[in-house]
């Protein structure tokens, strides 16, 4: 599916759902983040691109909560925002995915599912004995997969390491999707793929635009970026050089930019 006539996506005009200005975050002498923005227009995928060390992962985890920046401001829906822990995020609806998924091997499917979340049973044993509502989980966790498409996942009590890779990030793509999440963060979900995981994953990323949410992508792969991207946010040295639609400008473009071999368009395509 092409990514250019998506018919989620927002009109240039639409508030960002997602947002920062001027983030700052300094190691040190190392600065990894240099007056750094970030938009993510409601309901599009927006990936993010740049060299090793350009300090993607930084503009990330601030907006995930996981590093407090040291200056600047992060807007969700309009509403400034200052997550002091990734918990914080994920409450406020911020969901990231990881590429050294946070999922736990020796724990089922259901279980990984609502690790961090659990549902207590109604009543005296949930309130006072905190007694696990399993049955109830065990439906939310099979209703959560196979609105995805996930069913080929046979048995959801199986434990997550009898898992192949692309199953695996379903299910933590399944997981961040179920909880009323209002944004999703995914930092490489294909770097550890063969082809054939990577394209069920591309085709999960783009069902869950499809349901209207909208997804941050961190990848180094310009071809599953230029598929799949409504937009591509550059990042160089610290900060945000240039968006651009991936159907403005070739991936040697895009990599141009990204290293400074060429320069970066003046206006911010948005
Ligand atoms: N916890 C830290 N302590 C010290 N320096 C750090 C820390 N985290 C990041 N840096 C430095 O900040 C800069 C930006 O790093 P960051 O991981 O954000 O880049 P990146 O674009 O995600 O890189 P990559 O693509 O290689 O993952 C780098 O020079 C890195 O060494």
């Amino acid at each position: 599916m092409s990514a250019h006539n998506n018919p989620a996506a927002a009109p240039a005009s639409a508030q960002p759902i997602l947002q920062a200005r001027g983030l700052v975050k300094r190691y040190g002498r190392v600065t990894a983040m240099d007056h750094a923005d970030f938009d993510l227009l409601p309901g599009e995928i927006l990936a993010v691109i740049g060299d090793n060390g350009a300090g993607k992962s930084s503009l990330i985890k601030a907006l995930a909560g996981a590093v407090i920046p040291d200056a600047g401001e992060i807007r969700l829906a309009g509403t400034p925002v200052q997550f002091r822990s990734p918990i914080q995020a994920r409450e406020a609806g911020i969901e990231t995915v990881y590429q050294n998924l946070a999922l736990s091997p020796a724990l089922s499917i259901a279980d990984n599912l609502f690790l961090g979340r659990e549902k207590r049973s109604a009543g005296f044993l949930g309130k006072v004995f905190r007694k696990l509502d399993r049955r109830g989980m065990q439906v939310e966790a099979r209703k959560a997969l196979s609105n995805l498409g996930l069913m080929t996942i046979q048995n959801i009590n199986q434990p997550v390491e009898t898992l192949s890779g692309g199953q695996r990030q379903g299910v933590a793509v399944a997981r961040a999707a179920a909880f009323g999440s209002r944004v999703i963060i995914m930092d490489e979900p294909t770097a550890a793929l063969g082809v054939k995981e990577s394209r069920r994953v591309l085709e999960l990323i783009l069902d869950v635009r499809r349901r209207g949410m909208p997804i941050v992508l961190i990848s180094h792969n310009m071809p599953h970026v230029f598929e799949v991207a409504d937009r591509i946010h550059i990042h160089r040295l610290g900060r945000r050089v240039a968006v651009i639609r991936p159907s403005d400008y070739t991936m040697s473009d895009a990599v141009a930019i990204m290293t400074g071999a060429m320069k970066a368009p003046e206006t911010l395509a948005q």
